[in-house]
């Protein structure tokens, strides 16, 4: 992997390596993508204030996340499907994360279910909910990661519409999968990756499997999920989460001020700002642009996380320079495993973590804590 030094390096690898419908899946946005690259690009404008003649021998990148001490201000995101880009993928991802002194976040969606990460990892991970139409499916779903004893819930509140994204269609990434001889030849030319795959403990939604009596037929639980995203979901749901989840709550995918400032009534102890890497509301600002107002606005009463198109430790220096305590990666972690597996995920949180030790020193910054828009040139 010598010859991988930044995150787009990854993403050309996991494009070579992963058939094109899961790769799309990854890589693409909701309509007009006009959101997804606003993330990206709104970051990269802001520009840094570049310090000389500080001693900065002595850096560290440590933090602290909801209390808990970590290596790094990053988190890994939840990410459906994450073990179709490679076998046994949130098992690997969550080694990687724990091994990094990082948390990693299990999604709803995941393949691996709840009881398989925690049978495979050492240490707590988080566990991210959708929440349903069924919900004693939901109240069972918060009871298994109780019993797994994740160590924090985050609870996704921006995906009650899904947003179209066109690649999916095409690509067929429906459930059930739609088979065309392009995708044949596609998967054909992937031998290694349909391995990895097939040696992986589930090619199913993990999570939901003994829901429907234990089938492990994607197509009934592709269509059992299709009609359980709840359109109803309200701030009364919450309340209701709050009531049978004791532990740690976030609530993922909040860009407007009067919906933090209902957040911060919740009693969660964070919040994600974040447009769910623009694969929702298209038209929606980037996370950055809202970043500051929701910190102004909250940010003395609820931790607030951040993510939407961060790819390198300078976009991380540049959202806690905004106000973010810590940052959560979707695409930059899926690009190092659908290349590599585990070593691709250890490989971008490395390529992260010496790009926000560099920049920290070329700002003159030695903490973590010191970080604030004194380091941005504006
Ligand atoms: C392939 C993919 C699947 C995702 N699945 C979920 C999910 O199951 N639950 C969730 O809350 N967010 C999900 N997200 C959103 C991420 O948690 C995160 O908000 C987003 O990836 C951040 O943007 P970034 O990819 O630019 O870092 C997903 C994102 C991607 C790229
Ligand atoms: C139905 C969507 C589940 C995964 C997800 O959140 C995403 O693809 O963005």
């Amino acid at each position: 992997m010598k010859h991988i030094t930044c995150i787009e390096d990854l993403r050309q690898v996991h494009k070579r390596k992963v058939p094109k419908a899961f790769f799309d899946y990854a890589d693409r946005g909701s309509y007009s993508e006009d959101t997804l690259r606003a993330n990206v690009d709104d970051l990269q404008q802001i520009k840094f204030r570049q310090r000389i003649l500080v001693d900065v021998s002595k850096r560290d990148l440590s933090t602290t996340i909801l209390g808990e001490p970590a290596a790094l201000p990053l988190i890994l995101a939840p990410v459906g499907l994450t073990g179709m880009q490679y076998g046994d993928g949130e098992i690997h991802a969550c080694r990687a994360a724990q091994a990094a002194g990082i948390p990693y976040t299990l999604s709803t969606m995941s393949i691996c279910s709840i009881e398989d990460v925690a049978a495979n990892v050492d240490k707590p991970f988080w566990f991210q909910l959708y929440v349903m139409k069924d919900r004693g499916f939901i109240k069972a779903l918060i009871e298994r990661a109780i019993a797994a004893k994740c160590s924090a819930l985050v609870l996704t509140v921006d995906l009650q519409v899904i947003g179209q994204r066109h690649a999916d269609i095409k690509n067929g990434m429906t459930v059930p999968p739609e088979w065309s001889l392009s995708k044949l030849v596609d998967f054909a030319t992937k031998p290694a990756w349909v391995a990895g795959v097939l040696r992986g403990k589930r090619r199913t939604f993990g999570n939901l499997v003994g829901h429907l009596k234990g089938t492990d037929d994607i197509t009934a639980l592709g269509t059992w999920i299709a009609t359980q995203f709840d359109t109803t979901l309200n701030w009364k749901d919450v309340e209701w989460i709050r009531s049978i989840w004791p532990g740690k709550l976030i609530l993922k995918g909040i860009l407007d001020v009067e919906d933090a400032e209902e957040a911060a009534k919740t009693g969660a102890q964070a919040l994600v700002v974040s447009n769910h890497g623009g694969r929702q509301l298209d038209g929606a600002p980037s996370s950055i642009e809202v970043l500051p107002e929701v910190v102004d606005a909250v940010g003395s009463r609820i931790e607030i996380l951040f993510d939407g198109g961060i790819r390198s430790g300078q976009d991380v220096m540049r959202a806690l320079a905004l106000g973010a305590k810590s940052c959560m990666i979707g695409r930059a972690y899926i690009h190092g495993l659908g290349a590599y597996g585990g070593p691709g995920v250890a490989k971008a949180l490395d390529i992260i973590r010496n790009e926000l030790s560099v920049t920290m020193g070329l700002c003159g910054v030695n903490t973590i804590a010191e970080i604030d828009d004194h380091v941005l040139a504006i």
